[in-house]
């Protein structure tokens, strides 16, 4: 104890010094503590998220290394679930069996025992009833048993890729310090923060005990780098057990990094899968391999998302600031690394859209103090101020985003049609960048395969390519692509949506997000003819950028409050409408005009039944169209008129009325169309349409076509 909070000394300081509050004692937290006490804001929030998080976090980062070296990327997951005596064996502690029953939160007494085996029993009974009457079994909460709040679960993940590989002597600190990494820079990547993988070791820290593991080897590289190390969470720096070079006969290039955690498959295995589900859809370039392995064999999973398309988006590339979206503090950074030493070349080469020429009129305009020459390191705080201000103020050209690689709108049309199997499916693309040729290839191969779902995206989205470019918040350039799907496999009634930032599927907090609030508020959907309520809708937007604002590091949603954000996610959903719609009203049209003959095979029948002797009869002596008839009464009097070739249009207008009136002359024509035997005049009867009054029956005009049926 200290001795500042002994009794005795208390109360002797009382007098003088008061004893000093533990609240107002001042301390330093590392980075890494803070993240280990503050899990949840990584997405460690309790086992199973955290079984999700260090998942996702492994793949997202073997995503990312593959493409920066334009390889299609090959990645293997593995969650092998360890028992608690496998355990117990890895970390060398020794099995106990339980001696005090009672201390154990799920003990039970052997009446409350019994209780609940009855319970179960009962249960059980019920649902073999069930299953007899074919009903649906649903497994009660008595039937699963009683479980020990503490009874932990334990998994090794192991994540493999063909990957860049990393340099040896960087790894005991990409895994082993809070944030550090190599994606800093202003370049679209699904990781950011440098603190994923990190994450995942804490949590093994906290959970197991555990070390994680790296095999890594970079290409060309001989020998194949192993690391096993821990952290140091109150200093932030690796703690290396083991790291050494080991022989690469097979010249593999990738990682593989291995943890072993605390987590639970049981109440995450949805969302993992459905997390790997929504990765083969933005990602249908990747093959992806996933395995659960467990002693019992019926839980084990195995799912293999083959590539789809060899068609990579072009890696993003790593882009200079835009002066409206740097801060006073970045503008001290860049001037300490610039290698240029003068004003005026510090801002043209640092910075997009300032060439030499609006590089000197802005150097002009910051004052008499400044000239294009002055030495960097000559610039007083107040003249930082000052360019910080016209930065501000100045209007600079949007960035133009051709550092950013949106999935693309083939790659999400794929996946989406792949994933969905919807009945209709609208894309759309704010894109700036030309499409390459392979692309084209893939887009007409693409467009002749689901010609029967749509035919026209592929004209819309060549022209939308070429018209849109990126849009801009805060200085950083971003692109929205969107789809919008009606019906199809595994889609409930109403809204359905799938978000993707930077290429990453997020799953949770969806209601803040600014794709469902948009979806939700901004769309209109009655307008495009979809029933917000009723129809399967599938929504999904991707959205690409140097800066993703996501509200915290746990990269799960982003917020609704960029505007420019906002207003372009809106703007893409109703793109996607606009196409559903102009499908929708083809698709209706084409209903009613299905509707509508299936009401005239009903009427022909009787018409035809009425009439065909007459007819058959006119047509039998291949009566002219010129010839002019008047009408009899009854059929007898009219086949005489028939015959005598006397016969009108009111009179078979006054027959046919009765049966067959309700039929419209469009519908006749297109049945006549349908039919094909209008070249067969057994079969086949042309009567003028009954509207015309007082006109001579052209028996030969094809305006009304009824079918003889025998
Ligand atoms: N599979 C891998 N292949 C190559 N390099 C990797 C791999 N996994 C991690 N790294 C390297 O380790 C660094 C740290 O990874 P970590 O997951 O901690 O952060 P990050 O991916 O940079 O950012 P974020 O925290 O946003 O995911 C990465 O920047 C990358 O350089």
């Amino acid at each position: 104890m200290d001795s500042s909070e002994s009794p005795t000394e208390t109360k002797k300081t009382k007098s003088k010094t008061p004893r000093k509050n533990k609240e107002t004692v001042l301390k330093q937290k590392s980075p890494a503590e803070f993240f280990a006490e503050n899990k949840n804001i990584a997405g460690f929030d309790n086992p199973g998220k955290s079984l999700y998080t260090t998942a996702r976090e492994l793949v997202e980062n073997s995503l990312d290394s593959a493409e920066s070296i334009s390889e299609l990327p090959v990645v293997e997951i593995t969650i092998e679930e360890i028992n608690k005596s496998k355990f117990n064996s890895m970390i060398g502690l020794i099995d106990c069996e339980r001696v005090d029953a009672e201390l154990y939160d799920d003990y039970e007494t052997e009446k409350a025992r019994e209780k609940r085996l009855a319970k179960e029993a009962r249960a059980q009974e019920i649902q073999a009833k069930n299953a007899a009457l074919g009903k649906k079994v649903k497994e009660t909460p008595a039937s699963k048993g009683i479980r020990g709040r503490g009874e932990a679960s334990f998994y090794r993940v192991i994540c493999k890729d063909n990957g860049k590989g990393m340099p040896h002597d960087d790894i005991p600190n990409m895994f082993g310090r809070v944030l550090s990494g190599t994606k800093y820079g202003l370049k679209q990547t699904r990781g950011k923060f440098g603190l994923g993988a990190k994450m995942a070791l804490i949590w093994s820290k906290m959970s197991t005990g555990l070390p994680i593991e790296i095999s890594s080897s970079m290409r060309n590289q001989s020998y194949m780098s192993f690391c096993r190390l821990d952290i140091d969470i109150h200093k932030n720096i690796p703690h290396v057990h083991v790291n050494e070079k080991r022989e690469n006969k097979e010249r593999w290039h990738g990682a593989e990094i291995q943890v072993v955690i605390e987590g639970n498959w049981t109440t995450y295995r949805s969302k993992i899968l459905h997390y790997m589900r929504q990765m083969a859809v933005i990602t249908p370039y990747a093959q992806f391999l996933f395995k659960f392995v467990s002693d019992a064999p019926e839980k084990n999973v195995t799912i293999r998302f083959s590539r789809r398309t060899d068609v990579m988006p072009p890696v993003p590339l790593e882009t200079k600031h835009h002066p409206s979206s740097v801060d006073l503090l970045l503008i001290k950074r860049l001037i300490a690394e610039t290698l240029k030493q003068n004003l005026l070349q510090f801002l043209q080469h640092e910075f997009v859209n300032i060439s030499k020429s609006h590089a000197e009129r802005l150097i002009g305009e910051m004052g008499p103090d400044f000239s294009p020459k002055m030495a960097l390191k000559s610039l007083t705080p107040q003249q930082l101020v000052r360019i910080h201000q016209l930065f501000r103020q100045a209007k600079f050209d949007d960035p133009n985003g051709h550092c950013l690689s949106p999935a693309g709108e083939y790659n999400l049309r794929l996946g989406i049609i792949k994933e969905l199997q919807p009945d209709m499916v609208a894309t759309y693309s704010g894109r700036c960048h030309p499409v390459n040729i392979h692309e084209i290839f893939s887009y007409v191969a693409l467009h002749f395969t689901f010609l029967a779902i749509d035919n026209s995206w592929f004209l819309s989205y060549f022209l939308l390519s070429l018209l849109h470019g990126a849009q801009v918040f805060e200085g950083h350039p971003f692109i929205v692509e969107a789809g919008v799907s009606i019906g199809g496999k595994n889609v409930k009634q109403g809204l359905n949506i799938f978000r993707f930032a930077n290429r990453i599927p997020l799953l949770f907090e969806q209601g803040a997000d600014v794709v469902t609030r948009t979806a939700l508020k901004r769309i209109n959907w009655s307008s495009y003819k979809i029933n917000q309520l009723q129809d399967k809708i599938g929504i999904f937007v991707s959205i690409v950028s140097t800066k993703i604002p996501f509200k915290g590091t746990g990269k799960e949603y982003i917020g609704d409050d960029i505007t420019e954000i906002a207003s372009a996610v809106k703007y893409s959903i109703q793109q996607c409408c606009v196409q559903l719609k102009s499908k929708i009203v083809k698709k209706m049209q084409a209903r009613e005009q299905q509707e509508r003959k299936r009401n005239l095979n009903k009427y022909i029948p009787d018409a035809t039944g009425a009439v065909y002797n007459v007819l058959k009869d006119m047509a039998e002596t291949q009566l002219h169209a010129s010839k002019k008839f008047r009408y009899g009464d009854d059929d007898g009097e009219l086949l005489r008129k028939v015959s005598e070739n006397l016969i009108t249009k009111e009179t078979l207008s006054e027959k046919l009325a009765k049966h067959v009136e309700q039929v419209d002359y469009e519908m006749a024509l297109e049945y006549a169309t349908q039919s094909g035997v209008s070249e067969e005049p057994r079969e086949t009867i042309y009567i003028q349409p009954l509207e015309t009054e007082n006109k001579i029956i052209d028996l030969h005009s094809p305006f009304f076509v009824f079918r003889m049926f025998h």
